[in-house]
């Protein structure tokens, strides 16, 4: 018998090649095999079950991790998987470890920061999980303001050796993911201290285990910061707090491709940028945006599937209600993230080749790009974490009351996903730094260097300062070239506006401090023209499957115009468009919200997620969502009996008087 599917007549409508779209979502045909094989042997795996988690006590929870890392590691180990196999089967786990911060920041700074000889005793090990490293740098007292951590390294040339210490409680390493109970190792960041002069933050391996018996070694104090926001979510993952008391490690453990300590004390800076020493942040942050369209589109995919199967209002002589995705204020709220999942994905991508590009050119002794790899990565990581956390919530509120259930998947999925938006640099601060790298790029205009890449159309300000948009009808609004020049004139005329009025003040710090509002809203317009530029950039690739382009080509100007409607302001103040052009903008939106409503389930269906991935009764594949439901709320432990416990001590007493002052 053929298995139920709620959404099959959904899935009838849809106008293009679903399995040519999964390949595009997933990046490649290989890709594609890769990740639908590994996601199937996860979600076949009962170990790595998770229905229950929010049920379990934090102890439960943890050792529930250690439990399913170990398996996943055997699985790897026994299946031979890649490198990359591996990389997608932790994600695909989907439950926040030590080994995301083992695999995605310990090895990688030592791979960039570490010379080849520490790469050749280190790595290994790693590479083994012989030890098990984390990532120590945020501090009790300072986390985003790197340049004021309190720890110290201090180099004692008669031991040839460093002296690590916390000398303040504000100096205790605060927040590292695997740092609390699992790592074996660290890598701490440290104010480095030669013949009593300070030469700022640097990165040192330290021991902070035995590896017989995982006791702290001497002068270490460890152990984790606590309950997190939420239950289960993050509280899988055990962040901690370290201490120093004078703990001595080799001079050789210092990371030292940027710079070198010698035998006799002094301190040598290479040629390398100093700013290298902030490269594992870079590499994270590019790996967080492809995570966040991720994310987003599991919550899209929830909400999608749960509007097509809910219906409210509007039954005609006892005929079905309406389906609640056809309301025009469901799609108007639901498709833009639907667009801005696909979006993500795109420039996720594109941000993996530059990073790629400039890792090239780092081992190369190219440092150009590197200001604008930072900027770049700084500012997608920002804007797009914050756009999928509130998605996430509103993705829940789109399924109404369900959504808030436990088993709806969305309550557990914003509690892990929103301090993403906190760590590996609060997006704020990232966005300000995007805005110093803007304010540089304008004051440099008159100077004759042209400026490249994502900053390319600031070499062409003076057209975009006077240009004006041709759009007269609403159609105009899908020409690739219009949407393009009304975002970048939007973020030039920004940029110049706010570098205008920080010439107007003496001290441009001061300039700065007052003026950062204003400068975060130009970083954001900047991002927001560098994902609309390379989702176009996408559809100029040749993107086959029947009618698999044409949905692209409606999702990329619902993404532009969603942006152009909810930033009116800033497009007409600027001078870009006239307010009736926003309105046509807005009435080729609605009618772009019809084309993308056929095609919606198979839209969610491309980013080809298992139910055990997705973890949402309300997002299941089959639709079957009230029975589900029904059935999951039995087993709930406070259903194992049918009278609560507590009754006869707290409930019945009450009760008793209730019968009582009533006879009285
Ligand atoms: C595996 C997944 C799980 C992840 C779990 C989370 C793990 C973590 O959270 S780890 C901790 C992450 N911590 C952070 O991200 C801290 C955020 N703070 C920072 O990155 C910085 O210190 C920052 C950039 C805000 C300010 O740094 P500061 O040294 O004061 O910089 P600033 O004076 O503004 O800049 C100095 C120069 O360096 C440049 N620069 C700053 N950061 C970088 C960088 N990462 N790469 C390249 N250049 C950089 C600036 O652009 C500036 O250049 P210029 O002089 O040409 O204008
Ligand atoms: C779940 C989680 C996991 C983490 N894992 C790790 C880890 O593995 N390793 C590690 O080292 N760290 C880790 N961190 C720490 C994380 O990197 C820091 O919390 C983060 O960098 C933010 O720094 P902060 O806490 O000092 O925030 P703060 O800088 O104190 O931010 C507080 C507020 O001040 C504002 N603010 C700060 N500076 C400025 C400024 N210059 N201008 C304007 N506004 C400003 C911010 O926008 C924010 O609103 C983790 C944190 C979390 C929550």
């Amino acid at each position: 018998m053929e298995a139920l599917d709620y959404h099959a007549e959904e899935r009838r409508k849809a106008e293009f090649n679903l399995d040519e779209m999964k390949i595009v979502w997933a990046g490649s045909r290989r890709n594609y095999e890769l990740s639908d094989r590994v996601a199937r042997l996860v979600a076949s795996d009962p170990v790595f079950r998770k229905d229950n988690r929010t049920m379990l006590t934090r102890k439960d929870l943890f050792k529930d991790t250690l439990r399913k890392a170990a398996h996943a590691w055997k699985r790897i180990i026994d299946l031979r998987l890649s490198e990359e196999e591996a990389n997608m089967l932790r994600s695909y786990v989907d439950q926040p470890a030590f080994t995301d911060l083992h695999w995605g920041m310990f090895i990688p700074a030592i791979k960039g920061q570490g010379t080849s000889e520490q790469h050749e005793k280190w790595l290994p090990m790693a590479y083994k999980m012989q030890i098990i490293g984390c990532y120590a740098q945020t501090e009790l007292g300072h986390g985003s303001n790197v340049q004021g951590l309190e720890t110290t390294a201090t180099f004692d040339p008669q031991t040839d050796e460093f002296d690590l210490h916390s000398p303040t409680l504000t100096s205790s390493k605060w927040w590292p993911g695997g740092l609390g109970k699992v790592s074996t190792h660290a890598v701490v960041y440290a104010r480095l201290i030669t013949g009593g002069q300070d030469h700022g933050v640097h990165g040192f391996i330290v021991q902070l285990r035995g590896l017989d018996d995982h006791l702290p070694l001497p002068g270490i104090t460890v152990g984790d910061i606590g309950m997190k926001f939420g239950s289960g979510a993050y509280n899988s993952m055990d962040n901690g707090l370290l201490r120093f008391d004078h703990v001595r490690i080799p001079r050789n453990q210092m990371l030292m491709r940027v710079s070198q300590v010698t035998r006799e004390g002094k301190f040598v800076q290479s040629d390398v940028p100093r700013q290298l020493v902030y490269g594992t942040m870079v590499y994270v942050r590019q790996t967080i945006v492809s995570d966040a369209s991720c994310a987003l589109a599991r919550a899209v995919c929830i909400a999608t599937r749960y509007s097509a199967v809910r219906r409210q209002f509007g039954s005609q002589n006892g005929g079905p209600e309406i389906q609640v995705i056809d309301y025009k204020t469901q799609q108007s709220r639901l498709f833009p993230l639907l667009a801005s999942a696909y979006a993500f994905r795109f420039v996720g991508e594109w941000l993996k080749w530059l990073y790629t590009d400039v890792t090239q050119r780092l081992q190369a002794n190219d440092f150009s790009t590197l200001p604008e790899a930072h900027a770049c990565t700084a500012g997608l990581k920002s804007m797009t974490t914050s756009v999928t956390a509130d998605a996430i919530e509103e993705c829940r509120k789109l399924c109404g009351g369900h959504g808030y259930l436990s088993n709806s998947g969305l309550p557990e999925l914003f509690a892990v996903y929103i301090p993403t938006c906190t760590y590996e640099g609060d997006n704020v601060v990232l966005l300000l730094q995007v805005a110093r790298f803007l304010m540089k790029t304008v004051s440099q205009l008159g100077s004759g260097k042209k400026p490249v890449g994502t900053t390319a159309y600031m070499g062409r300000a003076e057209h975009l300062m006077q240009c004006r948009c041709e759009v007269e009808m609403a159609q105009d609004w899908l020409k690739p070239s219009t949407i393009l020049e009304a975002f970048e004139a939007r973020a030039v005329r920004m940029s110049i506006a706010c570098a205008k009025s920080l010439g107007k003040f003496s001290n441009p710090e001061d300039g700065f401090a007052e003026l950062s509002p204003d400068l975060v809203e130009v970083a954001i317009a900047h991002c927001q023209l560098i994902v609309v530029s390379k989702f176009l950039e996408k559809l100029q690739q040749d993107i086959p499957g029947k009618g698999v382009k044409r949905q692209l080509e409606i999702l990329c100007n619902v993404y532009a115009l969603h942006l152009l409607h909810k930033h009116l302001g800033d497009f007409v103040a600027t001078g870009c468009i006239t307010p009736n052009q926003g309105a046509l903008a807005n009435e080729q939106l609605r009618l772009l919200y019809a084309q993308v409503r056929p095609n919606a389930i198979a839209l969610v269906d491309a980013f080809n997620y298992t139910d055990h991935y997705l973890g949402s009764i309300l997002g299941c594949y089959d639709g079957n969502v009230y029975q589900k439901l029904y059935q999951e709320a039995w087993k709930d432990p406070l259903n194992d009996t049918v009278v609560p416990d507590g009754y006869l001590e707290y409930l019945r007493p009450i009760l008793k008087q209730h019968i009582r002052t009533a006879r009285l």
